[in-house]
């Protein structure tokens, strides 16, 4: 007998690429149980794969940077007392540094992270807390189908007291701009280009310090990096990451502040128009920004 859940819930992270640096990507998930029935005549309560199996995924894989660990590119793993600090370097020659809680992080063990490559653990980590009955787990990741603009960012929120205080962790997302009520395809192509594999951070949470001692320490040019720091209730969140994948912003990430941060972009050119924007965080939701 097959049990399923479709949009059992989306993975909301960030991953290291060589080539594309920090990617902030959305994965939904669907599940099916293989098994018998138990003694409730069910393979598993629903109620049970809803919050069980989605706490599993929540807990390992979402709100992380997951971290290629066979890849060349790793070029440091350093941890001490629950803090990680990790150097990647990109194709470009570019580093990448975060220090962070061990929670933060999600390591698998290949060359670079794709949905064939995180799946077998997914796979694997669910099934280790599956009763008797369930002989088999058939998870699908899959990203959302979108026909329009769209970008990779990767943030962190401070004031956030849940996950979402990890400082890199990403979202794959749509955006409708509309001027003078019809929708505005150049608007919409502008952001996707200019958040397309973006690290979006806050003017408050610099730190230059952090980036000068870095880019001393890696013998690199401390004007092409910027550093970011923030301690928040699971610890001291630490990144440096190169200016040309980063865009600074003097505000939170909130996808509240996204909204009226573009809002005031196009506003400033174009201070005749009247704009509409929508910005989702990741699949079905967001905020909506309007002059
Ligand atoms: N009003 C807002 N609430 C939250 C924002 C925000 O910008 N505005 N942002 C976040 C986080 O950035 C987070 O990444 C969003 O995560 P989400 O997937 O919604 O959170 P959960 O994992 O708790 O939800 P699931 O349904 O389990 O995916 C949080 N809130």
């Amino acid at each position: 007998m097959h049990l399923f859940v479709n949009d059992l819930t989306v993975i909301d992270f960030s991953y290291l690429d060589t080539a594309r640096g920090i990617v902030g990507e959305s994965w939904i998930v669907d599940v099916a149980l293989i098994g018998q029935l138990n003694e409730q005549n069910m393979v598993l309560d629903f109620g049970v794969v809803k919050s069980q199996i989605k706490r599993i995924i929540d807990d390992e894989f979402d709100h992380k940077l997951h971290i290629p660990e066979d890849s060349s590119a790793l070029i440091q793993k350093d941890s001490k007392d629950g803090q990680l600090s990790v150097t990647f370097k990109m194709d470009s020659l570019d580093l990448i540094h975060m220090s962070a809680p061990d929670s933060a992080y999600c390591f698998v063990q290949s060359e670079n992270i794709s949905i064939e490559e995180v799946l077998p653990l997914i796979r694997s980590t669910v099934m280790r807390h599956m009763p008797e009955n369930v002989k088999d787990i058939e998870i699908t990741l899959r990203a959302e189908n979108i026909t329009q603009e769209y970008y990779h960012y990767s943030h962190g929120l401070k004031k956030h007291d849940g996950n979402c205080q990890r400082i890199v962790h990403g979202h794959r997302s749509k955006v409708t701009v509309f001027k003078n009520g019809q929708a505005d395809k150049d608007w919409q192509s502008y952001w996707q280009k200019r958040w397309q594999d973006i690290y979006l951070g806050s003017e408050e949470d610099l730190n230059q310090e952090l980036s000068t001692d870095f880019c001393l320490q890696n013998n690199v040019l401390a004007d092409n990096y910027y550093g970011f720091s923030y301690t928040a209730n699971q610890g001291l969140f630490e990144l440096v990451c190169p200016k040309a994948i980063s865009d600074l912003i003097d505000r939170d990430s909130t996808v509240e502040c996204l909204a009226e941060f573009m809002l005031e972009v196009m506003q400033q050119q174009e201070p005749e128009a009247e704009f509409k924007v929508l910005a989702y965080e990741g699949v079905s939701k967001g905020a909506i920004a309007y002059s």
